[in-house]
C-alpha cells in the first residue's frame, strides 16, 4: 500500500509578520527550521522510509525538505521541483499585512479571500514589484496575477496524475510544500467538497502521514506530531 506523506513549510518570516505571501520567496524562521527538523525526526520515528521527494521552487518548501531530509539521515534523497507545488497567488494581497486588510475590508471579505474555494484576492497590479514573481525560475511559465484554491488545485491535479501518482508505483513519497497546495492535494485524495474545504487548515511543519489503497483512496491519516494536529477531513 502506498503512502503519501505531505509537509507544510516550518514557520516563515511572512508567517510570522502575518502577511499575504504567495509567490513571493520568504526564508523560514528559526522556529521554522527547527520544525523542520523534527518532521524528519518524527517520519524516522514512524518508519517512514520514501522513495522519492517533491516540493515547489519556493525556498521556504525547497529548505524545509532539505532540513528534514538531513535529520531524518536521507539528504541524498531523489528529489523534483516544480512550481506547480508553489503556494497559491495571493494577488493584490501579496505582501499586505493580514490583520491590517481586515480592518480595511472586514473580516469577513478577508476570509472570503483566504479561505474560499472559488473566489481569488484582487488581481496583483502590474506595477507591484515582488523580484521573485517574475525571476528566471519562472521562464516560459504564464505567471498567474492571483489565484484561488480552485485555481491552484488546476495546476496541481494535472501535476499529480502526471508525475507523482507514477512515482507512487515505485515507492512512498515525501512532499513538501505550502498552506493552499497541501490543502488542494488534500481535496483531491480526500474527496472534500468546496464548501468544506474551506475548514481544513495545515499546520507548519508537522508531517500528515497517508495511507492509500492502490486505487489511491485514502485508508488512513495522521499528523505525526498530534500535540499540533488539526482536524482531517473525514475519508
Ligand atoms: O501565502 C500565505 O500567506 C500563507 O502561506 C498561507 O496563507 P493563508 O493562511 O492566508 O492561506
Amino acid at each position: 500500500m502506498p503512502k503519501l506523506c505531505l509537509i507544510r513549510h516550518g514557520q516563515s518570516q511572512w508567517n510570522l509578520e502575518n502577511r499575504f505571501t504567495g509567490w513571493v520567496d520568504v526564508p523560514l524562521t528559526e522556529k521554522g527550521e527547527a520544525e523542520a527538523r523534527r518532521a524528519g525526526e518524527l517520519m524516522v520515528e514512524a518508519g517512514f522510509e520514501p522513495a522519492r521527494a517533491f516540493t515547489s521552487v519556493q525556498t521556504r518548501a525547497i529548505k524545509t525538505l532539505n532540513l528534514a531530509l538531513e535529520s531524518a539521515g536521507i539528504l541524498w534523497l531523489p528529489t523534483t521541483k516544480d512550481y506547480r507545488l508553489n503556494e497559491r497567488h495571493y494577488g493584490g494581497l501579496t505582501g499586505l499585512d493580514k490583520a491590517e486588510t481586515a480592518e480595511k475590508h472586514g473580516k469577513e471579505q478577508v476570509h472570503i479571500w483566504r479561505r474560499s474555494y472559488d473566489i481569488p484576492p484582487p488581481p496583483l497590479d502590474d506595477s507591484s514589484a515582488f523580484p521573485s514573481l517574475t525571476d528566471r525560475r519562472y521562464a516560459g511559465i504564464d505567471v498567474p496575477k492571483t489565484e484561488s484554491l480552485k485555481i491552484t488545485l488546476e495546476r496541481v491535479q494535472p501535476y499529480w496524475e502526471a508525475e507523482m501518482v507514477p512515482a507512487l508505483k515505485s515507492g512512498d513519497l515525501l512532499v513538501a510544500a505550502h498552506g493552499n497546495s497541501l490543502r488542494a492535494l488534500v481535496k483531491l485524495l480526500f474527496g472534500v467538497s468546496d464548501e468544506d474545504i474551506t475548514g481544513v487548515e495545515i499546520p507548519t511543519g508537522n508531517p500528515l502521514m497517508i495511507d492509500l489503497d492502490d486505487a489511491l483512496n485514502v485508508t488512513a491519516a495522521r499528523y505525526l506530531d498530534e500535540a499540533r494536529a488539526t482536524d482531517l477531513p473525514s475519508f
